[in-house]
């Protein structure tokens, strides 16, 4: 079975009193019975992973580069996450791929350098409404997991994100059914392609998740956690989603 994950995305969110907000969630869940992570902005992976240590909230970055070293300005490496203290890394999130022209190979490759600094990569995919409303959707998925992923990764630490990209930070989420297509989709494109092990990759759904739907989302078909921006940011927000995993 794969495991559960509530984790959070704060983008370009937070300084150094939000942490505040970290702590206080860790103090809500000293025993959870799913993964929690919260992915702050570079600057806060230390110190966020300082401020939660000894605690069971993990912490992640929200990208890192394809190379372990070297001359790229403003990037960073994944083992430099690792050294701050991180052992996830969000990678493919469609705000990387709109802001910052990342195809599908740069995440794959990106995937490998995340699984050999020992990191669990997060890999985003998602279609855009002129994508859904032109019934392309599972191909776009289908062609994003393909590109996006290795043929060869370390599967017990992958984890997948489906996030529609018009459902972020707009307050729509697909149905109930669109979700379980999508993911039930999913599961048989990598067990197709990586075999029985497939089974056990954590798939998030995220894109407008809040306390109020987390528990119909999270009782859908192939959901085993979510990707959650917005509602992550407050831990009052975030233990509600949290509380609903645990309670699926
Ligand atoms: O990575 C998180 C997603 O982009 C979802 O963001 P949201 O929960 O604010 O819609």
């Amino acid at each position: 079975m794969a495991r559960k994950l509530a984790a959070g995305n704060w983008k370009m969110n937070g300084v150094k009193a939000s942490l505040g907000e970290a702590t206080a969630l860790a103090e809500m869940f000293p025993a959870p019975k799913v993964d929690i992570l919260l992915c702050p902005p570079a600057t806060l992976v230390a110190p966020m992973a300082q401020a939660l240590f000894g605690t069971q909230v993990h912490v992640g970055g929200q990208d890192c580069h394809m190379k372990t070293s070297g001359a790229h300005t403003g990037d960073i490496s994944a083992e430099m996450l690792l050294d701050a203290g991180a052992d996830h890394v969000i990678l493919g999130h469609s705000e990387r791929r709109a802001d910052h022209g990342e195809t599908d190979q740069m995440v794959a490759e990106k995937t490998v350098a995340a699984t050999q600094a020992g990191l669990s990569p997060v890999v985003c995919v998602g279609e855009t409404l002129a994508q859904r409303e032109a019934g392309e959707t599972l191909a776009v998925i289908r062609q994003q997991l393909s590109g996006s992923l290795p043929d060869v990764v370390d599967l017990k630490k992958l984890v997948i994100a489906y996030e529609p990209v018009w459902a972020i930070g707009t307050g729509k989420i697909p149905t109930l059914e669109q979700i379980a297509e999508v993911h039930d989709d999913m599961r048989a494109t990598l067990v197709a392609r990586y075999g029985d092990g497939a089974k056990d990759i954590p798939l998030l759904y995220g894109g407008s998740v809040k306390p109020s739907n987390a528990a119909e989302i999270f009782a859908t078909s192939n959901v085993d956690g979510a990707l959650v921006g917005g509602a992550s940011l407050k831990a009052a927000d975030f233990s509600g989603i949290v509380k609903a995993l645990e309670a699926a």
